[in-house]
């Protein structure tokens, strides 16, 4: 069997150590590299030390030391790590796939650029629960577009450093996607003070951060006399580890291209 042989940066986070010890129990996939800041005091230390049981692969700063020996990145970092692995990926057709959340508007148009150069797989949120939970809110958009306030409220861990989540947002996406708006439009990204009465064309946010929540996605439709609720819950990191492992069988024969956790899916 042809082997994926796949690099993780952040490789000490909370991500890159799931994604270790997914890749590690793979049966097509090898750990060929791993990365984490200059900073960091894991570089140097072996990427499976975690685990109790050392996997021979060193945890490096050097991008061409830890990725001499790799065909993919998985990288949840943060957006500025992954922007100058990105650059390093693109000019040695290393294929990448993107967990991180956070990026502006240039950070997004700087992956789809490099997408020209080597094939990424790029996506808020890789478990096959959210995505799929992604079509049932496009179908319910279209069904309360009339008469339904819409509602996302998001919940996690206190370490978090972005708000609202990539989830949520992109959720509010699809959301006005299917009611023919741009979410910047129509999003009201927080709420405090006299506000006024609600605008009944807005997508509101709301953040909670708190203790270990891995990751919790509601969207509330409440109109008179009812409301519907759509909520995923994630109670495991190994559905995101999973979710990237299948993007890197789908990158296998990509050469270039920006895709997304609906296209590995087929959920498009
Ligand atoms: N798409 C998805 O399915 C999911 C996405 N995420 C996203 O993944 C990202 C990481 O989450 P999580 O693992 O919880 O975070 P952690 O903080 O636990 O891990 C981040 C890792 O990246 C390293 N890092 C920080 N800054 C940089 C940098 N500038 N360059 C390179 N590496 C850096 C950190 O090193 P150090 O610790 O030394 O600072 C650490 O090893 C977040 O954006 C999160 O939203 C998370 C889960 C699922
Ligand atoms: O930071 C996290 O933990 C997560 N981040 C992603 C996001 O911002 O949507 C995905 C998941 O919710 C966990």
């Amino acid at each position: 069997m042809n082997q994926l042989k796949i690099a993780v940066a952040g490789a000490s986070g909370r991500m890159g150590h799931m994604l270790i010890e997914t890749i590690l129990e793979a049966q097509d996939a090898t750990l060929t590299g791993a990365l984490d800041i200059a900073a960091s005091p894991a570089v140097g230390s072996d990427a499976a030390a975690f685990l109790g049981k050392p996997a021979g692969v060193q945890i490096e700063s050097d991008f061409a030391k830890g990725l001499a020996n790799s065909e993919f990145l998985i990288d949840f970092t943060r957006p500025e790590g992954t922007l100058q692995h990105l650059e390093y990926c693109a000019a040695h057709n290393i294929k990448m796939i993107i967990g991180t959340t956070g990026f502006d508007a240039a950070g997004k148009a700087a992956i789809a650029a490099a997408a020209e150069k080597t094939a990424i797989m790029f996506a808020p949120n890789m478990s096959v629960g959210v995505n799929v939970t992604m079509k049932l809110l496009e179908m319910a958009a279209k069904n309360f577009s009339e008469g339904y306030d819409i509602e996302i409220i998001e919940a996690h861990h206190r370490h978090k450093v972005d708000a609202p989540s990539g989830t949520a947002i992109k959720m509010g996406e699809v959301i006005a996607g299917a009611l023919g708006k741009e979410l910047n439009d129509v999003a009201v990204w927080a709420r405090e003070g006299v506000t006024g009465a609600r605008d009944p064309s807005s997508i509101g946010f709301a953040t909670v951060r708190g203790g270990d929540i891995i990751g919790d996605h509601t969207v509330l439709f409440a109109g008179i006399g009812e409301r519907i609720e759509i909520s995923h819950k994630s109670s495991s990191r190994v559905s995101y580890a999973h979710g990237s492992l299948r993007a890197a069988r789908f990158l296998a024969d990509k050469k270039t291209g920006l895709y997304d956790m609906q296209d590995v899916l087929g959920l498009r």
